[in-house]
């Protein structure tokens, strides 16, 4: 019977594999890659960790790079075609990971997000149709919140940060769509105890750590919610579970009775109750897509106003359209989809400022990627069984060789084919904001959508916008990723 190795052996020998290029590291005897981790606290204390990935790669003229960390093989790559061998063409082979799974699933249960394939591929095609009905319908849902949030702005030019409000926003369009009950967080004048308490269990379970932590054990805070699991979790764990399971109730209790208050109104857990009557698959679909498209949509839109503040030809131009196609009325979802230089300044914003900006994939089994073996790393590559590739959509989204000599500017026609003098963008695999492959996001309309309506409405409702930040953009990385210096900005709403 053939050994692990020689069947190692035979394979890379079928499929032409090269050995990959390897991170240097500066003591030999550190096996487990202590420098490295070193390394990579100092520059997650500094705002700079991606930057500090992708000079992995830069530093070693390398476009994919493998290392050793505590005994892990771990391979980092922002070449496109292994990028899509990961996520598209080899997609069988590759998992999201058991820690992924064990750390999220543990609080929200299992759902779209926290599973695999019989079950992630069942609440794909039952979450698939909730989300293609509800495209139109939330303008509304949009509106109500996004007119709360504008009231919470100073119309005089006082500076005021965009990020929490944001936040807030999002979260309540978010769990109105999904619950039909909405937080909302921007309702500052009531305060409702069950949603408080709600918000601070979720907003715990995402980050145990990091509040209490984060500065004695920077970015190990991280792995270290993943070793002690605390009381304090399981309660919070028990607050999101029971907060949302009245919910569901209410809903059921309502479609029994057909007494229901907004016959007419989308809701997202109405839909998914057409699809299944499990209450505890119900919650955690729900919380999973809670997770994934709350502080994400955010963080867009703290991103791309940041941006605007700072760029008065592009927001001067961008008004432009919002006037020739909308006026002053509320938009609607057509009128949206046809703002093709708002779509470009989003476009522009998440290849600078990716949400997602790093992730990755373990191999189920022994595998080969197309790209990354010898010194050019034109030949295939073995990954073994269990190692972790991460694929590094920052560093991918400013290759000078994809985006031009150009990459690291902001500049939104890059994506309008006909102001280009060298022909039409086509990055394909190397722009990768909202994922690739059969996981791809699923929000991804939801939250364009969403984004372009509150840009609109802030442009529409405030003709001056100033910035008042002086720095340069600099990360602040949790689950996702966003602006460390936040959103400040004055807003007037008369010239
Ligand atoms: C700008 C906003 C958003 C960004 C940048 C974003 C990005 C992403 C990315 C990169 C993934 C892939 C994660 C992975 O497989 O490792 C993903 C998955 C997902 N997103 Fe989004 N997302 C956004 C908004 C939303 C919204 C608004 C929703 C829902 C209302 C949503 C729901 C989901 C779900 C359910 C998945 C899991 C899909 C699956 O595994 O099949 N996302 N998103």
């Amino acid at each position: 019977e053939a050994t692990t190795g020689s069947r190692r052996r035979a394979l890379k020998k079928r499929h032409g594999c090269l050995p990959n290029k390897e991170l240097p590291t500066k003591n030999r005897f550190l096996v487990f890659g202590i420098d490295f981790i070193r390394r990579n606290i100092r520059a997650y204390k500094d705002h700079k960790l991606l930057e500090a990935w992708g000079a992995c790669l830069t530093d070693n003229n390398a476009h994919t790079i493998s290392m050793h960390v505590l005994g892990q093989s771990i391979f980092l790559t922002d070449d496109p075609e292994n990028v899509k061998t990961i996520l598209a063409t080899d997609f069988e082979k590759w998992s999201i990971g058991r820690e992924r799974i064990k750390h999220i699933s543990a609080y929200l249960g299992k759902g779209i997000f926290t599973t695999e394939g019989a079950a992630w591929k069942h609440s794909r095609e039952m979450l698939r149709p909730c989300f293609e009905r509800s495209q139109v319908a939330d303008i509304s849902i949009m509106d109500n919140h996004t007119n709360r949030f504008m009231n919470l702005i100073p119309k005089d030019g006082t500076t005021i940060d965009l990020q929490p409000l944001f936040h807030q926003l999002t979260l309540d369009i978010a769990t109105d769509f999904l619950f039909g009950k909405s937080t909302n967080a921007l309702d500052h004048s009531k305060g409702d105890i069950e949603v408080e308490e709600f918000i601070k269990a979720f907003e715990y379970c995402q980050n145990p750590f990091l509040g209490e932590d984060e500065a004695r054990f920077g970015w190990f805070s991280e792995v270290l919610r993943q070793w002690f699991s605390n009381r304090k979790f399981k309660i919070a764990t028990k607050t999101i579970a029971d907060f949302t399971d009245k919910i569901i109730d209410e809903e059921i209790a309502s479609k029994v009775s057909k007494d229901r208050a907004q016959p007419d109104r989308y809701v997202f857990l109405n839909e998914l109750l057409s699809q299944t009557s499990d209450r505890i698959h119900v919650r955690s679909e729900l919380l999973n897509i809670l997770l994934a498209g709350r502080d994400t949509t955010a963080a867009l839109l703290s991103n791309v106003v940041w941006e605007l503040s700072r760029q008065p030809s592009i927001t001067t131009r961008l008004r432009q359209e919002v006037a020739e196609h909308i006026g002053d009325e509320v938009p609607t979802y057509q009128q949206l989809k046809d703002m093709r230089y708002l779509k470009a300044i989003i476009n522009e914003s998440q290849r600078l400022y990716p949400i997602v900006p790093s992730n990755s994939r373990e191999a189920i089994e022994d595998t080969i990627l197309p790209r990354g073996g010898g010194p050019d790393e034109s030949s295939p590559l073995f990954i073994p069984k269990r190692a972790y590739v991460a694929y590094h959509s920052y560093s991918m989204h400013r290759r000078p060789d994809i985006f031009g000599s150009d990459a690291d500017i902001f500049n939104p026609t890059r994506w309008l084919d006909e102001e280009r003098e060298d022909g039409a963008l086509r990055p394909g695999w190397a722009y990768l904001p909202f994922n690739g492959g059969p996981r791809i996001c699923i929000g991804q309309q939801f939250a364009l959508t969403e984004a372009m309506f509150v840009v609109v409405r802030l442009l529409q409702t405030f003709p001056v916008m100033e910035s008042r930040d002086d720095e340069v953009w600099r990360e602040k990385m949790s689950l996702t990723c966003t602006g460390l210096g936040g959103c400040k900005v004055g807003l007037k709403s008369v010239n």
